[in-house]
C-alpha cells in the first residue's frame, strides 16, 4: 500500500502542496488531476523521493520514501518515474536502451523481455534504431518500457502520452494499462486528458489551491461534477439556472423544450456537432446529430 499522509510542500512561500493525504493498493490506478501548475509534476516529485519533505510521510509498505537529504541516489528500485523530460541514451538502440538495466545474466531471457516490452509500448519496428533518430513520442514510449522493464510495484507517469500522436495513443493507452493491471503495479498518472482517466482509472484526485479538491471514481465524479473546474476536465459544460452543471450532451433540442435558445455558430465534431446558441443572454453548448442554421430558433431540454 502505498500511503501519503498529511503531505506539505513549498518551493519558495507559497504553498504547492497542503495537507495532501491519500493512498493506493497493489494493482491501483490512480490519477492526478488539476489546473496547469496546480502541483501534480510535484506532487509525483515528492512521491519518488525527489525532494525531501518539510511536512509529512509517504510509505510504500513498509519503506519510507526519503528526499535527497538521506539517500546518495534519488529513487527506489520498487518505484520508477518517467518524466515530462525523458532522460535516455541517444547513441545506442531502443532496444539497448529498453535493456539498459536487465541483466546480462539470461541473455536469451533478457531478448525476451526486451521484445515483450517492445510490444507493450508498440514499438517492434524501431528496435534497432538510435534513440537520437527518433520522435518525440517514440522516445516517450521508451522511457515507459525502460520503466517498467525491471517490473517496478509501483509506476509514476507524468503526463505519459502527452507527446504521442492520437493515431497510436488510443490503442497505447489500453496495450500500457492493461499490462500494469495484468501485472498488479500501482500507477499514479498525472495528466490533462480524460482519455487517460475514464476508462483506466480506478480514483481520480483533483488538486486545486494546494489541496485536494475531490477525489472518487471517474463514474461518480463525471455523473456528479460538484464543481465547473471537474466538469471542464471531462468536457463542453453549461451553467444553466436551476439545472445546475449540464454538459452539451445532456441538452437535447425538442418540441417540448422549455429552454429557448437562438442558435450562434455550429462546429463539425464528427459523429456530432458542438451548437453554440444564446440562452437569454449567455452562450450555452449543446451536441446535436445535425448542423443547425445561424439564427434558428430551438427549443431545449435537459437530460439529467
Ligand atoms: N523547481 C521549482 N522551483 C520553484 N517553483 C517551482 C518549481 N517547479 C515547479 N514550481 C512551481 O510549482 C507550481 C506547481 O508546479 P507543477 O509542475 O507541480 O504543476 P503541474 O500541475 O504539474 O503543472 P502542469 O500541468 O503545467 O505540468 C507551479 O506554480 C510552478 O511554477
Amino acid at each position: 500500500m502505498l500511503q501519503i499522509k498529511n503531505l506539505s510542500f513549498r518551493y519558495k512561500k507559497q504553498a504547492i502542496l497542503d495537507n495532501i493525504s491519500f493512498s493506493a493498493k497493489p494493482g491501483e490506478h490512480i490519477s492526478i488531476i488539476g489546473e496547469s501548475g496546480s502541483g501534480k509534476s510535484t506532487l509525483l516529485k515528492l512521491l519518488y523521493g525527489y525532494y525531501d519533505l518539510p511536512e509529512g510521510e509517504i510509505f510504500w509498505k513498509d519503506n519510507q520514501i526519503l528526499g535527497p537529504d538521506y539517500n546518495l541516489v534519488v529513487g527506489y528500485d520498487f518505484m520508477k518515474y518517467v518524466a515530462q523530460e525523458f532522460d535516455l541514451m541517444p547513441y545506442i538502440s531502443v532496444s539497448e536502451n529498453i535493456g539498459a538495466f536487465l541483466s546480462n545474466f539470461y541473455p536469451e531471457e533478457k531478448q525476451d523481455r526486451i521484445n515483450e516490452l517492445l510490444k507493450v509500448v508498440e514499438l517492434e519496428p524501431y528496435a534497432n534504431v538510435k534513440v537520437k533518430e527518433l520522435s518525440g513520442g517514440q522516445k516517450q514510449r521508451v522511457a515507459i518500457a525502460r520503466a517498467i522493464a525491471k517490473e517496478p510495484e509501483i509506476l509514476l507517469l507524468d503526463e505519459p502520452f502527452s507527446h504521442i500522436d492520437n493515431f497510436k495513443k488510443q490503442s497505447l493507452r489500453r496495450s500500457l494499462f492493461k499490462y500494469l493491471k495484468d501485472h498488479q503495479i500501482t500507477c499514479i498518472v498525472a495528466t490533462h486528458d480524460k482519455d487517460d482517466v475514464l476508462s483506466f482509472s480506478d480514483e481520480i484526485i483533483v488538486l486545486h489551491d494546494a489541496k485536494i479538491m475531490a477525489q472518487d471514481t471517474p463514474q461518480s465524479l463525471f455523473n456528479n461534477p460538484k464543481n465547473k473546474l471537474i466538469a471542464a476536465f471531462f468536457g463542453e459544460y453549461n451553467e444553466i439556472e436551476n439545472h445546475g452543471i449540464v454538459y452539451a450532451h445532456q441538452l437535447q433540442v425538442s418540441e417540448k423544450g422549455t429552454l429557448k435558445a437562438t442558435v450562434k455558430q455550429a462546429y463539425y465534431r464528427g459523429t456530432s456537432y458542438l451548437i453554440e446558441a444564446d440562452l437569454n443572454g449567455n452562450s450555452i453548448l449543446f451536441e446535436h446529430k445535425h448542423a443547425l442554421s445561424n439564427d434558428e430558433e430551438i427549443l431545449l431540454s435537459v437530460l439529467k
